[in-house]
């Protein structure tokens, strides 16, 4: 089966081509609506699924594969800051905290009717950082397309005092769980790619 992957993230496309699995990207083009009084968890599920649908409706022979990545400090959701302004609150509002890396991810084919949905959590604590280091970070203008402000493959793997969880999963893709699905929904090993 020929499998798309519905994401305009670099990052998700560079942690699927670790492994073996053919694939082309196609980028979803929906609108990323927040509701109210819905559960971080619930919106992540969510907007994967609507990813990999909009993909999936012309597609329909295929196997699409969505994702979306969002930080959740208590309930509050943090997804992409609109400017340096933003990304500065947001970093100092993660600072001495734990928070919640959240990953939904969703498989559709039409053909065989298949919707699979899932998510994956992982913890991340900050450092109790100074202003001064969360100007220097916020410098280094890796914020602006990232969830919650950072990007734990970058400048931001300095902010972090330990993480628990999948760490592909804080870059956007948990590749393990997404590996458990394919193998048990689609019957594709990752090892082999096929
Ligand atoms: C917390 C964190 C997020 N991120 C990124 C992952 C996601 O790309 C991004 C969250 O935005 P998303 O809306 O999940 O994804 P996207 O807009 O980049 O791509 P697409 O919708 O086309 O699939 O934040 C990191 O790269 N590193 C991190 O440490």
């Amino acid at each position: 089966m020929e499998i798309i992957l519905a994401s305009a993230s670099p990052r998700r496309k560079e942690i699927l081509q670790n492994t073996k699995l053919k694939f082309e990207i196609e980028k979803s083009d929906i609108e990323e609506i927040i509701l109210e009084n819905e559960s971080p968890e619930d919106m992540v599920v969510r907007l994967a699924y609507e990813k990999a649908f909009d993909v999936a409706k012309k597609n329909k022979d295929k196997l699409v594969i969505g994702a979306d990545t969002i930080v959740a400090l208590d309930n509050e959701v943090l997804g992409k800051p609109k400017d340096k302004q933003e990304a500065y609150q947001m970093i100092k509002k993660l600072s001495n905290k734990t928070h919640k890396v959240i990953t939904g991810i969703s498989l559709i084919n039409l053909k065989e009717n298949k919707v699979i949905k899932d998510y994956v959590v992982s913890c991340v604590t900050f450092k109790d950082l100074s202003d001064d280091s969360i100007k220097d970070y916020i410098n280094t203008n890796e914020s602006l397309d990232k969830a919650g402000a950072y990007g734990i493959q970058g400048y931001g793997a300095l902010l972090v005092k330990t993480i628990q969880g999948d760490y592909f999963n804080i870059v956007g893709l948990p590749i393990s769980r997404l590996s458990d699905l394919l193998k048990d929904h689609f019957d594709i090993n990752l090892f082999y790619g096929g």
